[in-house]
């Protein structure tokens, strides 16, 4: 079974991956646009729940995590706890997932990076002012959002275990120079990273306008969210976070 998945693992696999991840990922966005702002939920001082201090969106996220870890999801070399301080272990059995990364580098983990984007820059282009009092709904949606959104960016690792099995001789050098710069080049593919972006903006108009029965309405009636949030999203912090992955990922690989 593990063997077979490796088997799989091509940039043009990997590629199709990160193109289904867009949609879980645009799709996301829509359920949370559904919330105004709802800022209590990130307010340290509002939930006052008693034995945990942090905002409502902490305490919801932490205990996912604490019941994710417990029904054995970060066992998965795909998965990336955001609070990976003090989770238990898995209580289930084992599964042999595919042992495809460098050990090194697999344990790499930027949640912290993607927690500070998604509150500080994404939020506030997303969700309109306003409360109507669903916080816990809300923490609800950023997790699922946060999650998709690390999947995809923390899926770097594979794409870059492949990219540098595909062409050894051409990373290797430049892994041991440290040449972080001379890396980024060579991994990067400014045309795919441009179809990426207009694919993503098109998928988010489609599946952000209305349906309705008579199609001569479709695409006329208002829209689940702005679409350029998610191209933006993208090219501003997707992409360039997933290639940050990449090249810490590859500059640690003959570790
Ligand atoms: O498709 C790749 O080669 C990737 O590494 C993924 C990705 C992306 O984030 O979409 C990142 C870097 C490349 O320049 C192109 C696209």
């Amino acid at each position: 079974m593990a063997k077979a998945e490796e088997n799989v693992y091509t940039l043009a696999s990997l590629r199709e991956h990160l193109i289904r991840q867009e949609d879980t990922i645009i799709y996301g966005l829509i359920e949370r646009a559904k919330f105004p702002s709802n800022s209590n939920t990130y307010d340290d001082k509002y939930a006052q729940i008693p034995g945990f201090s942090g905002s409502l969106v902490e305490f919801v996220v932490k205990n996912a995590e604490d019941v994710q870890a417990k029904a054995g999801r970060y066992t998965n070399p795909k998965e990336h706890p955001f609070f990976p301080e003090n989770l238990p272990p898995s209580n289930v059995p084992s599964y042999p997932f595919s042992q495809f990364l460098h050990p090194g580098p697999a344990s790499i983990n930027i949640n912290k990076s993607i927690w500070k984007m998604y509150f500080q820059d994404l939020l506030p282009l997303l969700a309109t002012s306003g409360d109507d009092g669903n916080y816990a709904q809300t923490a609800a949606a950023d997790l699922s959002l946060l999650q998709a959104i690390s999947s995809r960016i923390h899926y770097g690792k594979f794409v870059a275990e492949v990219k540098f099995r595909d062409a050894p001789q051409d990373y290797e050098p430049l892994i041991r120079a440290k040449d972080r710069e001379g890396v980024m080049k060579l991994l990067t593919f400014t045309d795919v990273e441009e179809t990426v972006r207009k694919r993503v903006e098109k998928k988010a108009t489609v599946f952000g306008q209305e349906v309705s029965l008579d199609s001569d309405n479709d695409g006329n009636g208002k829209r689940k969210f702005d679409p350029t949030v998610a191209s933006r999203l993208y090219k501003n912090w997707m992409i360039p976070l997933t290639k940050e992955i990449e090249v810490e990922y590859l500059l640690r690989r003959l570790d």
